[in-house]
């Protein structure tokens, strides 16, 4: 199963229409995906801050009306990294979607873990409280988003309700780099899941973004990794190696459904 991981730049003098005219153009230059992935908030771009009412959108605005209609066209499933969702009240959420081959959404997830060093996105954003899984036909699928690559209880939530693959559109700061290739590997390595990491390149406000988006198998090893630049990384996954991986090795029936009955 091919995958493509499109590592998108959000430069600050570019606008979210023109952004989309061009990621439109690079989804369709893509050839025999059946997945394919973009990066955390590159339409509006994450380090963006000040203009995140402005740029909230609803399911149907600019940014899922063009991914929709690209999904449909090319038959493929597409997460579309995520967007700042305009909810009810007034509420903003950085919500991940995943679009089914006809271009219907396939499920949201609304950002739980909300960033707040060096960021505005804890302050401006309400945190999620949904954790979806979706029975594809290459496994089962969930979508968690940049931060949330932290924090061991989520994944272990994701392992629990029997995801297989995990897709993590990022905008990670290369300054901190090292974590987000350390962490994407271990959540693979400890899971026996393939994650499928998607991070954003080029500059924001002055942050570098990390690029390196990376696909990490069942066993841990890294199958492919981009460079820093705007790209586009293919790769081929064997959906079937979950299970393999964990008939070979089956440390995850080895592991407790909870460790705080442990007594002192
Ligand atoms: O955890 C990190 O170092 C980066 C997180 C981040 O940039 C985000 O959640 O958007």
């Amino acid at each position: 199963m091919k995958i493509a991981l499109v590592q998108v730049a959000s430069p600050d003098a570019e606008t979210r229409e023109d952004r989309i005219d061009r990621v439109e153009k690079i989804l369709r230059s893509i050839n025999g995906a059946e997945l394919i992935v973009l990066p955390e908030l590159w339409s509006a771009g994450y380090f963006h801050f000040d203009d995140y009412a402005a740029l909230a959108e609803t399911l149907d605005g600019p940014t899922v009306s063009m991914c929709s209609r690209v999904a449909a066209e090319l038959g493929v499933h597409l997460h579309l990294g995520s967007i700042i969702e305009a909810g009810e009240g007034g509420q903003l959420s950085n919500t991940s979607i995943l679009l089914g081959p006809d271009g219907s959404v396939v499920h949201t997830y609304r950002k739980i873990h909300v960033f707040g060093y060096k960021s505005k996105e804890a302050e401006l954003l309400t945190a999620g409280t949904s954790l979806p899984v979706a029975a594809l036909p290459f496994g089962a699928t969930a979508g968690i988003t940049c931060y949330d690559l932290r924090f061991p209880g989520l994944w272990m939530e994701l392992s629990t309700r029997g995801a297989e693959i995990v897709i993590v559109p990022a905008a990670w700061p290369a300054a901190r780099r090292e974590h987000w290739r350390l962490l994407s590997t271990a959540r693979a390595l400890e899971h026996q899941i393939f994650v499928v990491a998607c991070n954003a390149a080029g500059t924001q406000e002055g942050v570098e973004l990390g690029g390196h988006s990376r696909v990490v198998d069942p066993a841990g090893k890294v199958i492919a990794e981009a460079d820093a630049g705007e790209s586009v990384l293919m790769v081929d996954i064997d959906p079937a190696q979950v299970s393999t991986v964990r008939n070979e090795f089956p440390v995850i029936n080895d592991r407790l459904a909870s460790y705080q009955t442990l007594t002192v």
